[in-house]
């Protein structure tokens, strides 16, 4: 039976950060006048996605991504090749209009748990040392980008055996971290 292939970060096992690992350089694909994004930190929290909203390199099921402080992002080269996928979007994510790579996506929204955060491709720098991915997200999703429902089983199985546990939202975590937010919103949470 051939492995299940998630994405090629992934694959060959979840290689381990770097303690204080500081942040590097996006880079977008093109060959010439790429885009670059500095991220002046390492990522709050990684994770692979299998909706249909975020970038997946060539061949890759799942995509990998994670969040920063939005103040930590700068686009320092050809961020005039950038443009918003969907303005609509709750995640502005800012592809490159060449070659598609999706460089940041940073929520906006008022009030919103997600606010002031930005969300990265790590993949897309050369620095060694980012946090790992630790759980995978929106698993069922995958269907919705064409993965057939029979193999949602080996999908899953692939997950756990790499220490990514499949949810079908986010992670409980942050499922309770936006509840709580809602929670306290709506005046249910008093403190
Ligand atoms: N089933 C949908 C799920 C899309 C979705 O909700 N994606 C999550 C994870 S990235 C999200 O927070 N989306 C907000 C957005 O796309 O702005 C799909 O695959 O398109
Ligand atoms: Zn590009
Ligand atoms: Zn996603």
């Amino acid at each position: 039976m051939t492995t299940v292939r998630i994405h090629p970060a992934v694959d060959n096992g979840v290689k381990p950060g770097r303690p204080g690992f500081a942040g590097g350089t996006l880079r977008c694909s093109c060959t010439t006048d790429p885009v670059e994004v500095e991220i002046a930190t390492d990522c709050l929290h990684n994770h692979v996605c299998g909706c249909t909203k975020c970038w997946k390199p060539e061949g890759a099921i799942f995509s990998m991504v994670s969040v920063v402080p939005s103040d930590k992002v700068t686009v320092t080269r050809n961020g005039h090749k950038l443009k918003v996928v969907d303005p609509s979007a709750l995640i502005q994510r800012h592809a490159c209009t060449a070659c598609g790579v999706h460089m940041h996506g940073p929520v906006t929204r008022e009030n919103h748990p997600f606010t002031g955060l930005s969300f990265i491709h790590t993949e897309r720098s050369d620095e060694e040392g980012w946090s790992p991915p630790t759980f995978a997200a929106f698993v069922s999703s995958v269907i919705e980008g064409g993965t057939r429902p029979e193999a949602m089983e080996g999908i899953r199985a692939r997950l756990n055996e790499l220490g990514l546990p499949p949810y079908d939202a986010l992670s409980p975590g942050l499922m309770d971290y936006i509840a709580t937010f809602t929670a306290r919103a709506s005046g249910v949470l008093k403190d």
